[in-house]
């Protein structure tokens, strides 16, 4: 997590920052108008029920799917500048795209060369990374044979490999043994530490109550909740899962349901403000 002095200062942007984030396939909006500042070298934990828009956010915010509506802009360069914004971060999708004839080393080297990292130095990286993740005996098989793990552990290493300021996440410890798991959750903590800034998108709220200096929870395209994980269980007005305190399990069942639970739901401790959901949000949805 992060220290105060990695807190953003008047002369820095915030490494994401977003308005009014819009988008809509057809008439359907899967993203109401979202507003995001996330500081330098924090962990954003990105919270919300499957189908809630997190995916079609991150991929507004990498520059892969254009917003309907809105603005945002990544190191303070807008993300309709994609070769502006492009070597600021890296991507982790829920589906990383490898390619099957490549060996897991190949792969890493054609990305490196796409992120403009000089050869030798890509080469060291990709030796380091190999080694941290337990792929080096590995490295010269290709990717075809890799296990579902395997796969996500050179996706991530390819979302790192060029040190980027903001890395977005999308479950990354998906399909991983505990120990992949736990070097994952303590590279995360090592990003930040060094000032990168990671957004990170999970259902494990174990990994966001561990890592994320701020938690977000979209609920049907809106942010329904945000703020510090332990600041948002203090304030959440009951035990939802009944296990007697008041958890990020509890903020996430008050803040993600239609019912009269929510009513519970926890004010917003960054002026997001909490959202009572309306009975007809998930219309045409
Ligand atoms: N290309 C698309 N065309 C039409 N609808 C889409 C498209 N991509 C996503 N959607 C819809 O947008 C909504 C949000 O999807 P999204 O993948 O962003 O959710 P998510 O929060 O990432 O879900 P999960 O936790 O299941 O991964 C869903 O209803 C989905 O069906």
């Amino acid at each position: 997590m992060s220290s105060p002095s990695q807190q953003t200062t008047d002369e820095s942007p915030p490494a994401i920052d977003a308005t009014g984030l819009t988008k809509q396939f057809g008439s359907t909006t899967v993203v109401d108008g979202i507003d995001l500042s996330v500081e330098p070298g924090t962990v954003y934990g990105f919270l919300g029920p499957n189908g809630a828009g997190k995916t079609t956010t991150m991929r507004m915010l990498t520059t892969l799917t254009k917003p309907t509506d809105g603005e945002a802009a990544i190191m303070g360069a807008p993300v309709s500048d994609r070769d502006g914004v492009r070597n600021h971060l890296g991507y982790l999708p829920e589906e990383p795209p490898v390619f099957d004839e490549l060996t897991g080393r190949e792969q890493l080297q054609y990305v490196a060369r796409l992120r403009d990292v000089p050869p030798a130095e890509a080469d060291d990286r990709i030796t380091e990374w190999l080694e941290r993740f337990d792929l080096a005996a590995d490295a010269d098989r290709r990717i075809d044979d890799y296990s579902k793990g395997m796969r996500q552990k050179i996706g991530l290493i390819a979302a790192l490999l060029h040190e980027p300021s903001v890395v977005f996440l999308d479950e990354p410890t998906s399909g991983l043994d505990p120990r992949a798991a736990r070097t994952v959750l303590d590279v995360i903590a090592s990003l930040s530490d060094a000032g990168q800034t990671v957004f990170l998108s999970t259902h494990i709220l174990s990994v966001v109550e561990e890592l994320a200096d701020t938690v977000g929870v979209l609920y049907d395209g809106t942010l329904v909740a945000e703020g510090p994980p332990a600041e948002l269980s203090a304030q959440v007005d009951g035990d939802a899962d009944g296990d007697g305190q008041s958890t990020l399990e509890d903020v996430f069942l008050a803040v993600t349901t239609d019912s009269p639970a929510a009513q519970a739901a926890p004010e917003s401790t960054n002026g997001a403000g909490a959202r009572q959901p309306a009975a007809d949000d998930s219309a045409g949805r």
